[in-house]
């Protein structure tokens, strides 16, 4: 074929891979599990609608899983179909890869366990740590007999064709029109519902940088390594005599932004089943409400001052959890979304624990702490999610790309607000408060590890919510009640704290649920059982809706 022929054939091909679905929102493989779109994945598929109204398209190729039906039904309007309807083929061929072992797995903990290179070969090639489904050479053989024997066919006969499948299989149709190595075992990163015009696609390709990318993951899942990295380098700054004075608002911003790059890929639309739930208000209850102030009761009975390790320790377990959790609950494969809302739901009570804790300890007027508490942890809060709802629905695609593909730039400025805290570290004080930070971070560990549900699908988030506290706000309070030893002590609770992500690295394997857990269809909306592989289309039971034009 001629260049210039090519060029003029592949103008009239457009591929999109399906909105959001309930997996893709988790961070977890569906591959032939037939998850639905969530909220978003519905807003994506309208945006795709409205962006391509008006223009003609001859056919369109349809997966049959739900995900993608419903996105091309959305865009195409497939269930009532007008004059300039195109002809709908639903082909099997078009179905996601079987993933075998890896189905319903956290994408995160894959990459932790096996290794970012062998998880790429596994889901762009074949590794022997994906036991069953299908190999990579029965997923290039379909859609590679889908490539010669209809795509390029109906292009030849010059109609303006669509496929709507999935994020392997178009990228795979990506690689035959390129003529790339299929297995050439690379993520190609495409997002949900952005429409890829065939020409293209060359430089959609050619912008993806595969040693990039590997990197980026890498940042996200070891996280901990790049935390205790930024330490290290704040630490040997400090002791070098670095000093930089940081305004508090600047690690103020640092923690939102990094927050806002998490929310941007999270369910947020969906905020009030998760912040309504009796098991997370419970938890909430009793955690950020009873706990700190039956503790500071005890305190207060004691007398033992407002600079006492038990104080101290009284305004931790008051203290909200900080937004970093939901960044780490991404990174360690947690739900994120109950996380969020443990973040949002501590914050509000934190101004009621509060208010009691610093009553009851510091036996003072705490009212403008208590003021200023609230404006940086549940107003922080509630803006960054008000800010990110309103970007996911202005533009759905791109916000959900952006915190998809950016979840390293979170953990990097976490990092930044690390090196920055503790070149502000008075490390005379180590023998004073060191022992009272590392007994603080291992505490909350304990009280997390103890109040988690158990055996529940939020167990991991539970845990990370409880154990990242908005030490932030403590260094507030500390400022303006003038309280030393609290300050020195929150600064230094983070050098544990981070040290000990490490820990929650390894012990967030024994909080997740395993994948062939029956509770994975009710979370994620699936069907309890796999579709039948090769089930015949007639056996479909959308079927009997798709117009039969051909
Ligand atoms: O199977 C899935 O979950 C993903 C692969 O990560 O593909 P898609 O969301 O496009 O179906």
């Amino acid at each position: 074929m001629a260049g210039q022929d090519e060029q003029e054939l592949l103008s009239r091909l457009f591929m999109v891979r399906h909105g959001e679905s309930t997996c893709n929102s988790v961070h977890r493989i569906a591959g032939q599990r037939d998850a639905p779109l969530t909220f978003l994945g519905r807003i994506q598929a309208e945006k795709v609608a409205k962006g391509h109204r008006g223009r003609h398209f001859d056919r369109v190729y349809v997966s049959p899983l739900t995900r993608a039906y419903e996105t091309a039904n959305m865009i195409f309007g497939i269930d009532a179909p007008d004059a300039d309807a195109p002809e709908v083929v639903i082909d099997e061929r078009l179905m996601e890869r079987d993933f075998g072992s890896y189905t319903l797995e956290s994408k995160s903990i894959l990459q932790r366990r096996h290794g970012i290179a062998e998880y790429e070969r596994a889901m762009n090639a074949d590794s022997p740590t994906m036991h069953g489904g299908e190999t990579f050479q029965q997923l290039k053989d379909r859609v590679h007999a889908f490539y010669e024997e209809e795509l390029l066919p109906a292009l030849r006969r010059g109609e303006v064709v669509c496929v709507v499948s999935h994020k392997y299989v178009v990228e795979l149709i990506c690689r035959f029109i390129l003529a790339r190595p299929a297995d050439e075992s690379y993520d190609l990163r495409l997002p949900n519902s952005q429409m890829l015009q065939g020409d293209r696609i060359h430089s959609y390709v050619k912008n993806e940088n595969k040693t990039m990318n590997m990197v980026y993951d890498w940042i996200v899942v070891n996280h901990p390594v790049v935390f205790c990295a930024g330490l290290a380098a704040g630490l040997l700054g400090n002791v070098a005599g670095l000093r930089l004075s940081t305004s508090p608002y600047l690690l103020l911003l640092l923690l939102v932004l990094a927050s806002v790059i998490t929310m941007c890929r999270i369910e947020l639309e969906n905020a009030r089943t998760f912040v309504t739930d009796r098991g997370t208000l419970r938890s909430v209850a009793l955690r950020y409400l009873a706990l700190p102030i039956a503790f500071a009761a005890l305190v207060h009975w004691w007398d033992a001052g407002g600079s006492s390790t038990a104080a101290i320790t009284a305004v931790f377990l008051a203290t909200p959890s900080s937004v970093v959790a939901m960044t780490v609950s991404r990174c360690l494969g947690g739900l994120i979304m109950p996380t969020f809302a443990q973040v949002l739901l501590s914050s509000l009570a934190a101004t009621v624990s509060f208010s009691a804790v610093l009553g009851l300890t510091l036996h003072e007027d705490v009212a403008p702490a208590v003021a200023i508490s609230a404006a940086t942890s549940t107003g922080v809060v509630t803006a960054a999610y008000l800010l990110v709802r309103r970007l996911r629905e202005r533009s759905p695609i791109r916000t959900a790309k952006y915190g998809e593909r950016n979840g390293y730039v979170a953990v990097l400025l976490l990092t930044a607000f690390i090196v920055l805290v503790c070149l502000k570290l008075d490390l005379d004080g180590f023998a004073d408060y060191a022992p009272t930070a590392v007994g603080i971070a291992v505490g909350l560990r304990l009280v997390a590890a103890l109040l988690k549900r158990r055996r529940h699908v939020q167990t991991l988030d539970d845990y990370t919510a409880m154990t990242y506290p908005n030490v932030f706000v403590v260094v507030i309070i500390a400022a303006l009640t003038g309280n030393g030893p609290l300050e020195q002590v929150a600064i230094w609770t983070l050098l544990p704290m981070f040290v000990l992500s490490f820990f929650d690295s390894w012990y967030a394997r024994f909080l997740v649920v395993a994948p062939d857990d029956a509770r994975w269809p009710a979370v994620l909306g699936l069907p309890a059982h796999r579709p039948a592989r090769g089930r015949p289309a007639s056996e479909d039971p959308r079927e009997p809706s798709v117009p039969a034009r051909s």
